[in-house]
């Protein structure tokens, strides 16, 4: 059995203080939200509670119905928000208050600007949560005791939010956890039982459970002895919103429920809100949030759909519920159908959970395409946040492939701006006529697309490119052949073919250059062994004597390779341009110059790629021979000589 101890004094995470410290500055203006942050997580502390009592029927220790009570004290000038909820451990306190145990935090941190506003939103993105407590309270006391263990085994946890905190365990015969606010000077005004109210009813009507306060006449600090035991009565609605009729939630609220659902501060972008009648009955209520949030491209970044069974929060998604390439979807699926004590393995096999899931994901992409079409900017907002991750669904989701695809956004060789702003479909009514493909070109950069070479022919000829540059471009256009019958071509793979957008003259000057080219095209092959599979000349160039190409079959290898980020293919072709100046007059060098021109022309075209050239001093050395050569200059004089 433990016994009280003493009071032991921590600090805080360095994080911590730098985040406390700006939250106070930059939330100020808004700093009724403390109340909504420490609901919300009362209310989660409830919720999670119930979830454990599946499994562990003791922990539910009294017949106490669930709920959340606020309360302040006018004399005291103190606000306390409790819950009998699951409560914390020692351990758990120190893990979770005063440290900040999120992946991100330091990126999140070196992200502020130091201008106040625009930190205001960064830190909106990053949750504020409890700390929101030091806006208006310069001392916070928070006591706690897990649910299941001694009461003995309270704890007592209180800061100033200067950096350091001080714990003790405490006897606490109830469950859960007492926050208690000691008021900064001048936040007096908040100690008042209609303003409290009206908070709660703002932000926190949505809560579920009952958020309870003490009738006012039997408020002590009124001054009215009327000797009646203390009333309380229920201020939020206190029902699940999602199970209200559509017409009677407003944004406000659908809004206040996003962020408490999604621990956001933003608010969200869409949402969708339906109730399924038919085989199974269902509810979704589902949120496009408005940016990206810290952990997204984390594996262990959390799924944000709730799932909860005729309105009992059973627990988070961990996959079931919307694929991976959703994982930014945040909501709540509520299921009539399933059982109230379902494991993590029941919802792996259940037909009800797939059925759920799959005309959840056809909501979602039928939401996203309706923003797409009528709130253009907001679909550029989306897109911006979370396209690399919906990109994802070509691959992973083959039903719902050519729908995901019409979601696609690219930068093109038209695009005016670097912001992706074409379909697949603006392209394909765009084509020229003739034009048989759609073309893409992939580089591990923006700008290395822009610049390729491999353009030159489709800009001479005015045909629009898609240029792709997320590592994950290159599983998008593995995995879609086509689109609407018309065939994904890489331009910078296999040999050119334009099909129709040629002429018979083109078609016929390049088999005529191919022939007088063969030997020294045998030259260069001999010259550069196996750096290259192939050398052959081409007609893409107009304005670069040579560039690297991919082979037909080389896909599978080119994948990975990419996927490293090196860029190259992994068996490239060197194609060389018949008009260009410097390959006319190759010819006539020496097997010895023709060596270095070899290597300096694939070592440039290595370069064009975006990619790094294996042996930079060697080339750097072939090309200054060349330089030198050309200048007329003598050679380095050998000393001994
Ligand atoms: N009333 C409570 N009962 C039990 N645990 C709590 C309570 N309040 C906070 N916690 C614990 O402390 C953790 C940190 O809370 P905090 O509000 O800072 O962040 P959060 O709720 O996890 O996320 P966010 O900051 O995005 O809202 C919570 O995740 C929870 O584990």
């Amino acid at each position: 059995m433990s016994t009280p101890t003493q009071q032991e004094r921590f600090s805080f995470q360095a994080e911590v203080v730098q985040l406390l410290d700006l939250m106070i500055h930059s939330l100020y203006s808004n700093k009724e939200i403390f109340l909504r942050e420490l609901i919300s997580n009362a209310s989660d502390a409830i919720d999670r509670l119930r979830f454990a009592k599946l499994t562990d029927p003791g922990l539910d220790e009294s017949d106490e119905p669930l709920q959340i009570r606020v309360s302040f004290d006018k004399d005291a000038r103190t606000i306390t928000i409790s819950d009998n909820g699951i409560g914390m451990s020692r351990q758990e306190v120190m893990d979770n208050i005063g440290t900040i145990a999120k992946s991100g935090t330091r990126e999140f941190l070196k992200a502020l600007t130091g201008d106040q506003r625009k930190d205001a939103t960064l830190i909106g993105q990053f949750g504020v949560g409890f700390y929101s407590a030091f806006i208006i309270a310069d001392r916070v006391t928070l006591t706690t005791r897990r649910a299941g263990l001694p009461a003995a085994e309270g704890v007592r946890w209180e800061s100033d939010g200067r950096g350091e905190y001080a714990l003790e365990t405490i006897e606490r015969p109830a469950r859960g956890t007492e926050i208690v606010l000691h008021l900064r000077e001048g936040e007096d005004e908040l100690l008042n039982d209609f303003r409290l109210r009206t908070i709660i009813r703002k932000y926190s009507d949505h809560i579920s459970l009952p958020i309870l306060m003490p009738d006012e006449n039997t408020e002590s600090a009124e001054g009215t002895e009327s000797g009646d035991a203390p009333g309380e009565t229920v201020v939020n609605r206190a029902s699940a919103l999602w199970a209200r009729p559509k017409s009677e939630i407003g944004e406000q609220e659908y809004s206040e429920f996003y962020k408490h659902v999604a621990h956001d501060y933003a608010d969200p972008l869409a949402h969708l809100h339906a109730k399924m009648e038919g085989t199974y009955e269902y509810t979704l209520l589902l949120f496009i949030p408005a940016h990206a949030p810290f952990d997204l491209w984390m594996p262990e970044s959390r799924h944000g759909v709730k799932l909860h069974v005729q309105r009992v929060f059973i627990m988070d998604d961990t996959g079931q519920l919307m694929p991976n390439y959703l994982r930014f979807v945040r909501g709540v699926i509520d299921s009539s159908d399933l059982p109230l004590n379902v494991s993590r393995e029941i919802l792996q096999s259940s037909r009800v959970v797939d059925s759920i899931r799959s005309s959840a994901v056809k909501r979602v992409l039928k939401l996203l395409k309706d923003l797409a079409e009528k709130e253009p900017d907001k679909y550029a907002t989306f897109w911006g946040e979370f396209g690399a991750v919906l990109k994802e669904g070509i691959a992973e989701d083959y039903s719902n492939r050519d729908d995901i695809a019409r979601l696609l956004r690219f930068t093109t060789t038209k695009s005016s701006t670097d912001t992706p702003d074409t379909s697949l479909a603006d392209y394909v009514a765009r084509m020229q006529e003739g034009q048989e493909k759609i073309y893409y070109l992939i580089a591990p950069t923006l700008a290395a697309a822009k610049s390729s070479p491999h353009l030159e022919i489709f800009r001479e000829k005015g045909i629009e490119v898609l240029l792709l540059s997320d590592p994950v471009d290159n599983w998008v256009v593995t995995s879609l052949p086509d689109f609407d019958g018309k065939r994904l071509q890489s331009v910078a793979q296999g040999a050119s073919d334009l099909g129709a957008l040629e002429d018979a003259a083109e078609k016929e000057a390049n088999e005529k250059a191919g022939t007088e080219l063969a030997a020294l095209v045998e030259r260069l092959k001999k010259a550069l062994g196996d750096r290259v599979r192939d050398v052959r000349t081409t007609n893409r160039l107009t304005t670069s004597p040579a560039c690297i190409v991919a082979g037909e079959p080389d896909i599978e290898m080119n994948l990975i390779r990419r996927m490293q980020g090196s860029g190259m293919p992994s068996e490239p072709i060197l194609e060389i341009n018949p008009e260009h100046p410097l390959i006319r007059r190759l010819d006539a060098e020496s097997d010895e110059r023709l060596a270095d021109w070899a290597h300096v022309l694939y070592g440039q075209s290595v370069l064009t790629l975006g990619a790094r050239v294996d042996e930079p001093a060697e080339f750097a050395a072939r090309l200054n021979d060349l330089l030198v050569a050309l200048t007329g200059e003598p050679g380095p004089v050998d000393e001994d000589s």
